[in-house]
Formats: structure tokens, C-alpha cells, sequence
């Protein structure tokens, strides 16, 4: 069948009266949303757009980690290990999503950038709260980052919140000690403003799990569950360094950082260190 346009005709039955009813623009806040990539250069930078989208998307989707982290948490804290699975492996995909994203920025130039780096001011991704919240809730606790946030109360209280609580790595723990595996007393009371240190005595608790994974399914699934979320964590963390290495080579950051040195000593830390330390033990007798 030809037709002598392209048209597409609506069926019938297709919504059109949407006047005070539920649309889709409605429903997602597009007002809102689409409203705010406001550039601030002026005159008006092209390429300050994809800056401001990069930086709103990559906050969506923190969002949803953050949602997805916390929901983990109360799942772990309820032994509900298949509802926690599903969290996990969500986050993961978007994890992927976030490290994919860089090369969408790595699209700007040095030059480019540096026609509106000024109007940034004292700004940077260091004060991104959700950021420092996922990061909290995984376990890399840092008390004194509470201060960025010292000019806003309500972001200062909710850092504060995930500071205060368990992280998921101290959840893990918590549910493998109440599942018959011999966890330190001294990591499922602590204080939990303070990151994890690794602890030499839960190896050999890990190495049972990692030599007899079958007799241990639910706890090891958990374990790879976690070392699959560091590492892509890890590479979203490269993955920025060696973007911003490429847009401002070694420039110190509109943040007060030494830039890239600052970004390459965030790749040393760990949030479950004897899930990884544990490896060097695996078959070793
Ligand atoms: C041209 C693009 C970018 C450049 C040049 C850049 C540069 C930097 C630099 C130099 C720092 C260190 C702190 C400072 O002194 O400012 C930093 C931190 C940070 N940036 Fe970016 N960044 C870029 C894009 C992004 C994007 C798209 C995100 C996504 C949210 C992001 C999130 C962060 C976060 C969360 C930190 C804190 C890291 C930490 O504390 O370990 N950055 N960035
Ligand atoms: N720290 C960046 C500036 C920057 O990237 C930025 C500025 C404002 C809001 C978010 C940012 N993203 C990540 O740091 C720089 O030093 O150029």
C-alpha cells in the first residue's frame, strides 16, 4: 500500500481532551524540569547547555541510587535479600548509565569550556549533596563535609541523617553475623558516623563464603552484589578524572581541589576493602 503523504492519522480513541486530566507533561513535571537549564553567560555560551543538562542528568540519576541504596538498607535490615537484589542490580545499570555519560561531555572542547568556566564561580560537583549523600550510604563517611553545607540547613540535616545510620556495607555485615557467619562483635555496634576500617578479622569469614559459595549462595550473591557496585563505582570516578585531565589538563578546580591530583587520590579509597583484600587469600590454603 502507498500513500501520497507521510502522515501518520491518529486512531481513533487516542486522548485528545486533556483539559484538567492526568498528561504526560503533568505527570512528569515538565514545567518544572525544562524550565530549569538557565545559562548564566553572557552572552550566552552554546556550550554551556550541554554543561548544565550533563550535570542535571547525572543529579536524576543520583536521585534515583540514593532511592534505590536506602530502599536496599531496610531490605538487609529485614533479610529480604531478593527485594535488596533488585535494587542492587538497578543500581549497577545506572551506574553504567552515569560512566557511559562522560563521553557525551568529552565532547567539549578546552577552549570552550574555558568561554564560560569563570561565570562558575566558587562552584563545583564537590558540593553536589546527593553525591556526598551516595557516597555516605555506601560508606565513605567524612564528617567534615558537613561544613560545605553549613549555608543550607535542610541539605546539612539530610547529610547529616545518612552520616548518623549504618551504611550498606555495615547492613551486609550485619546480615551475615545473623545468618551464622562469625562477624566481629565490635562492627555491628559502632559508631557510625566513622567509615569502616578494614578488619583483618573478618577475612577468614569472607574466605569461607568465597571457597564454599555454594554452601553460602545468599551471602556470596550479596558480597558480588557489592564488589560489582564498587567497581562501577570506581570507573565513573576514572572515568571523570581522565575527562576533566582532557577539558582543564592540570588547572586547581573552581571548588579550591588541586583538580585532577585531588580526583586521582579519590581512586585509592575503598568502601569494602575486605571484600577485594580477601581475593589474595582464595586458594591459598
Ligand atoms: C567540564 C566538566 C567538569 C570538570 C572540569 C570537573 C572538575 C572537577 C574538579 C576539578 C573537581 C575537584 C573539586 C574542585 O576543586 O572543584 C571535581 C569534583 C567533583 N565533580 Fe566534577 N568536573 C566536571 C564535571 C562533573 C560532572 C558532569 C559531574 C556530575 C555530577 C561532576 C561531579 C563532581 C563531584 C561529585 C565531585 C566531588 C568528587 C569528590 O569529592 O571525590 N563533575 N570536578
Ligand atoms: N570543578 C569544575 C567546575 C565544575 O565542573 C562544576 C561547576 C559547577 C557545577 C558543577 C560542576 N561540576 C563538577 O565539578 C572546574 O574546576 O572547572
Amino acid at each position: 500500500m502507498t500513500s501520497d503523504t507521510n502522515e501518520r492519522a491518529l486512531e481513533t480513541g487516542i486522548h485528545t481532551d486533556l483539559a484538567g486530566r492526568m498528561s504526560y507533561g503533568g505527570y512528569l513535571r515538565l514545567d518544572r524540569l525544562l524550565d530549569a537549564q538557565q545559562p548564566v553567560s553572557d552572552p550566552p555560551e552554546h556550550d554551556e547547555m550541554l554543561f548544565i543538562v550533563q550535570h542535571q542528568v547525572s543529579e536524576l540519576w543520583l536521585k534515583l541510587i540514593i532511592h534505590e541504596l536506602k530502599a536496599a538498607i531496610v531490605h538487609l535490615r529485614a533479610d529480604d535479600l531478593g527485594a535488596c537484589q533488585k535494587g542492587f542490580a538497578r543500581c549497577k545499570q545506572v551506574l553504567r548509565q552515569l560512566t557511559e555519560m562522560w563521553s557525551v561531555l568529552e565532547t567539549l572542547t578546552p577552549a570552550d569550556y574555558m568561554k564560560f568556566r569563570d561565570t562558575l564561580g566558587p562552584s563545583s560537583g564537590f558540593q553536589s549533596l546527593q553525591y556526598r549523600e551516595m557516597e555516605f550510604l555506601l560508606g565513605n563517611k567524612n564528617a567534615g563535609m558537613l561544613q560545605v553545607f553549613a549555608h543550607d540547613p535542610a541539605a546539612e540535616a539530610t547529610l547529616r541523617a545518612a552520616l548518623e545510620g549504618p551504611s550498606l556495607y555495615d547492613e551486609a555485615l550485619r546480615y551475615l553475623a545473623r545468618h551464622g557467619h562469625d562477624v566481629p562483635a565490635h562492627l555491628l555496634e559502632r559508631d557510625w558516623t566513622r567509615s569502616h576500617v578494614s578488619d583483618p578479622a573478618l577475612l577468614p569469614v569472607l574466605e569461607r563464603i568465597y571457597e564454599e559459595s555454594g554452601e553460602n549462595w545468599q551471602a556470596y550473591h550479596l558480597c558480588e552484589d557489592l564488589v560489582d557496585l564498587e567497581s562501577q563505582f570506581q570507573l565513573w570516578r576514572f572515568r571523570h578524572m581522565r575527562t576533566v585531565m582532557r577539558i582543564i589538563g592540570f588547572k586547581r578546580g573552581t571548588g579550591g581541589s588541586s583538580g585532577v591530583d585531588f580526583l586521582k587520590k579519590a581512586l585509592d579509597l575503598t568502601f569494602f576493602p575486605e571484600l577485594f583484600e580477601v581475593r589474595t587469600r582464595i586458594g591459598m590454603g
